[in-house]
């Protein structure tokens, strides 16, 4: 089981783990003991599917969080004052050092350390927050790796990636496991078919004619802050349970659609086909649903609903149901076009692209008005594919550009998207970008 690796870090005056050292000095009157990163990541499709038990195509990019720590036995954490020995983590008000609370506690719980080391840290992020490339993954998994080490635990990086993707959801939103795997997983030069149950990593070769380019909307939502995430993991579990309640199985034993398709031997293509069959295309009420399963209110708020969904009406089923079978299929093709590299490849894999934001925008309706224009604005610029990249609903898009039209087409969505809005206008480097398949997790040395 491979762990995370430990290497040298330079850390000249105007390098950036030199300001992360000159910080910590600072701050604590001394260097750092070491260094922990934990990288940010771009979905390239298989959104909204993680949670549902299937297969995603991420890949990690060079935007990450580093934390500069050093370890004692106060049994205290500095970053912020907090008593390491008493992690109450606020789930209304998700403020930044909840997530860094979410990776200490999990690692603490999970490796049953008695006396935990107290912690001096700084923290210091390069990637976008709130704009779905995983800033908050990478603050949990670099907190949890941090912790790990000053505690003199050896986790692999399953072990630590299914413990993050754990322990991230003490933040409140019930994502799936993407995030994690590809922060600790990631290979540099490779995206990843990331599998789970269980949990594997497998390299996918992307076409060298093309690249990948992000471009963020500027719509920030915070997973944590907001229902929209855990609602959608809601109706992906109401129309399994149904699903499975109508055909015959214990309904009650199942919670992702992945499970569903397995216990009922279907394809996903059959599986789209029983979603027709069996579900109708008007939203449920909660009445209704309650009716197919046969229980109280108050007995599926204890089976299937969470926290911030328990107020809710109404559940497009037949809709979230088709988009994620749908979209499952379109990750395997994706991966067998990359694999088997046939002529027109950049073509077919920028179809599955925009096939795949039709359905977040239509089915899933995880995508935003802004997000809309900058994907049409992208596809228009030159994009052979492009899509909104993670939970959506603001946050970024990804788009596959053909490698020798990358500059007409950055200085085309510059001006037709950024160029448009003062806002917008002096922050364009750091909203769009062309990336290449970055690398995991590491632990620094001097
Ligand atoms: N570098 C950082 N320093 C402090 N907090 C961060 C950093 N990066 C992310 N966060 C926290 O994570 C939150 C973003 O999480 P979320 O809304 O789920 O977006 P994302 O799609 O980036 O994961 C931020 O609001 C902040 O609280
Ligand atoms: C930590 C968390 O909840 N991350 C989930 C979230 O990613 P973002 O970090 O919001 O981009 O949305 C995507 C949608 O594909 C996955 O469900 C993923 O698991």
């Amino acid at each position: 089981m491979e762990n995370v690796p430990v290497g040298k870090v330079s850390v000249e005056i105007n390098s950036r783990y030199g300001r992360i050292k000159d910080k910590f000095m600072g701050s604590y009157g001394k260097k750092p003991d070491y260094y922990a990163r934990a990288s940010g990541r771009v979905n390239l499709i298989g959104e909204h599917i993680d949670y549902c038990g299937y297969s995603v195509l991420p890949m990690a990019i060079e935007q990450d969080v580093v934390i500069a720590v050093s370890s004692n036995d106060s049994g205290r954490l500095q970053m912020f004052e907090c008593d390491i020995n008493d992690l109450s983590i606020n789930k209304e008000k998700p403020v930044w050092h909840n997530y860094f609370l979410c990776g200490l506690k999990g690692l603490l719980e999970h490796c049953k350390v008695t006396s935990p080391k107290g912690l001096q840290c700084v923290v210091d992020g390069t990637i976008p927050k709130s704009a779905g490339l995983s800033s908050s993954s990478a603050l949990v998994c670099c907190a949890a790796l941090v912790t790990m080490h000053a505690n003199g635990q050896a986790l692999s990086k399953k072990e630590l990636s299914d413990m993050c993707a754990h322990c991230e959801r003490f933040i409140g939103t019930e994502g799936g496991g993407m995030d994690q795997a590809i922060s600790f997983m990631a290979n540099k030069g490779t995206a990843k078919l990331i599998e789970f149950n269980p949990l594997k990593s497998t390299d996918v070769e992307l076409p060298e004619d093309v690249v990948f380019v992000i471009s963020n909307s500027c719509v920030e939502l915070n997973k944590a802050a907001t229902s929209h995430f855990n609602i959608r993991v809601v109706e992906c579990r109401l129309a399994s349970q149904i699903i499975a309640k109508t055909k015959g199985l214990k309904w009650r034993e199942f919670k992702r659609f992945a499970d569903v398709q397995k216990a009922l031997g279907l394809t996903l293509d059959e599986a789209v086909n029983v979603v027709k069959e069996i579900l109708h295309q008007e939203p449920y009420t909660k009445e209704e649903v309650c009716g197919i399963l046969e229980v109280t209110a108050d007995e599926l708020a204890q089976t299937s609903l969470s926290a911030n969904t328990l107020d809710v009406k109404t559940f497009k089923l037949h809709d979230r149901a088709t988009h994620v079978f749908s979209e499952a299929n379109r990750v395997l093709q994706f991966k067998k076009t990359c694999d088997l590299k046939p002529a027109d490849a950049s073509v077919v894999l920028g179809n599955l692209m925009k096939d795949s934001h039709t359905s977040c925008r239509d089915l899933y309706q995880c995508s935003c008005d802004d997000l809309d224009r900058l994907v049409d604005i992208c596809c228009q610029s030159g994009a052979l594919g492009s899509r909104l990249t993670g939970a959506g609903w603001g946050g970024c898009a990804v788009s596959m550009v053909p490698a020798n039209q990358v500059d007409s087409f950055i200085k085309s969505v510059t001006e037709k998207y950024y160029g448009k809005d003062d806002r917008l206008k002096e922050k364009v480097t750091e909203n769009l970008f062309a990336t290449q398949p970055g690398g995991g997790a590491a632990i620094y040395l001097e």
